[in-house]
């Protein structure tokens, strides 16, 4: 017998969405939706396997809802239905991963053949879901693409380490080469698997905020505080794992409290006169040589033995040229599938310049690369014109410039905070708006830079 699919139709009109249901109900579940937000709400639930999707609906366009449809797990078909062939909205649709589109009143012909290809999609990509998540299984690493020798050292080490409860784990690694990555392998193959794995990035706030994120608070610990107090991400990971990114941005008095919790296993929240009792392994990264910066006394040395009984070292994209392709490759398969694209692989020329780039912003910039081709092209494989924005090597760097850094203040005087974000400002134009670029150009960690681009309004 003939599988029945689960088809969810999103349009205003009462009478064209019954029309569809008589022509559709004998062989499919069908399911009807005249707004948008229940649409989302329905195909959430219910998950089905093909959307008709009106691009003219009251509460929101079709065309807005088109992506929220297509990041959902698994991701639906979906086949846009418009009153006029406006073709205009039509590429669009296209462009944000819609598989056809079908003009209103509807042909019956060319409406069962649409339907047929649509569900014919769908099928196809539930299978090859299917054999991936078997191939992810097999291997045994989810997502982890890589066959560098230092980077399979790296993998087998991690993988070792997580057969400890508790030893603690520094990973070490320019920005962007897959550290969290490594810290979730390793909860994730932990025998503390089955509890949270919980990450804070000890750059992006300030030690206050750090402080009471980590250990929470009682009631009334300090203005502002919540008045029935907050549970801290110790306790949030009890029985799991912490994950400390950018490790060497706390404070020395968080980093004694943090010693505390690791040798004692218990801590007070701020404010608090009652002690909790925690369980948690800690893994920790760092951009750069902690062991150098202890030396510096910019970190407590006997924090750093706890932390690192492990030390792991991931190369950098640039160290492990061989990698850049498979994993252009893979991020391209993990695009085609969010955006419902059917990118086949890359052209020689494109081969070429993703070889040749010198990817300051590592595994992360590949992605962003090969996510933003993805989601703007339409073509059987990734070309050389669409990886224009690469400049080439040694190109496009801001050049040292030897001049003196003079500032000019007012006579009315300027916050300190305000001439951060002017010179945040500054940097980032004059690096073509490059978060990488300018994170090392201002010499900060590339998240503490997103933090601020955030925190002054100039990115969301
Ligand atoms: N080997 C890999 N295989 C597949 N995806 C990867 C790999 N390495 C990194 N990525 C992806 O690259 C992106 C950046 O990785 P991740 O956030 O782990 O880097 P990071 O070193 O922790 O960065 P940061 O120092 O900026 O916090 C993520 O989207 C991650 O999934």
């Amino acid at each position: 017998m003939r599988e029945k699919h689960k088809i969810l139709i999103v349009d205003d009109e009462t009478p064209f969405r019954s029309a569809l249901r008589r022509l559709l109900e004998k062989n499919h579940i069908v399911m009807e939706a005249e707004t948008g937000a229940k649409g989302l709400e329905i195909s959430e639930r219910e998950e089905p396997d093909l959307i008709l999707l009106d691009i003219g609906l009251p509460d929101m366009s079709g065309l807005e809802l088109l992506p929220r449809f297509k990041e959902q797990r698994p991701s639906p078909t979906v086949v846009m239905i418009t009153a006029y062939e406006r073709i205009k909205d039509v590429v669009m649709a296209i462009k944000r991963g819609a598989f056809d589109y079908l003009v209103k009143p509807v042909d019956i012909d060319e409406f069962e053949l649409t339907i047929q290809n649509a569900l014919e999609h769908a099928g196809l990509k539930n299978e090859v879901d299917r054999l991936r998540q078997q191939v992810q299984k097999l291997h045994g690493v989810d997502r982890l693409v890589g066959k560098d020798p230092k980077f399979l050292d790296a993998q087998m080490l991690a993988i070792k380490s997580a057969q400890s409860r508790d030893a603690g784990v520094l990973i070490q690694g320019a920005s962007g080469v897959g550290k969290e990555l490594f810290a979730k392998l390793i909860h994730t193959r932990s025998p503390r698997a089955a509890y949270p794995f919980v990450a804070l990035n000890c750059a992006a706030f300030s030690t206050e905020i750090i402080e009471s994120e980590l250990f929470g608070y009682e009631r009334g610990a300090f203005t502002g505080a919540k008045a029935e107090g907050k549970e801290g991400l110790l306790q949030v990971a009890d029985g799991g794992t912490l994950f400390l990114d950018e490790v060497v941005d706390l404070h020395p008095e968080i980093q004694a409290k943090l010693l505390r919790v690791m040798e004692e296993k218990e801590f007070y929240p701020v404010g608090g006169t009652r002690k909790k009792k925690v369980d948690i392994r800690i893994v920790s990264a760092c951009n750069q040589d902690l062991w150098q910066l202890t030396e510096q006394g910019r970190f407590r040395k006997d924090l750093f033995f706890r932390l690192a009984t492990i030390r792991i070292d991931l190369p950098s994209l640039r160290e492990r040229p061989d990698d850049i392709l498979p994993l252009a490759l893979f991020f391209i398969e993990e695009f085609n599938d969010k955006y419902g694209k059917r990118f086949r692989g890359l052209s020689p020329r494109a081969e070429q310049l993703l070889t040749d780039h010198s990817w300051p912003g590592n595994v992360r910039e590949l992605r962003n690369t090969i996510e933003r081709v993805v989601l703007l092209e339409n073509d059987e494989n990734v070309l050389g014109r669409h990886l224009h924005f690469l400049s080439p090597p040694g190109k496009g760097e801001p050049e040292p410039s030897g001049e003196r850094f003079t500032v000019g203040l007012p006579q009315e005087g300027i916050g300190l905070e305000e001439m951060e974000k002017e010179i945040i400002l500054k940097a980032y134009d004059k690096c073509g708006k490059n978060k990488s670029k300018t994170a090392r150009f201002l010499r900060l960690p590339r998240h503490v830079l997103l933090y601020r681009l955030k925190k002054y309004g100039i990115e969301d």
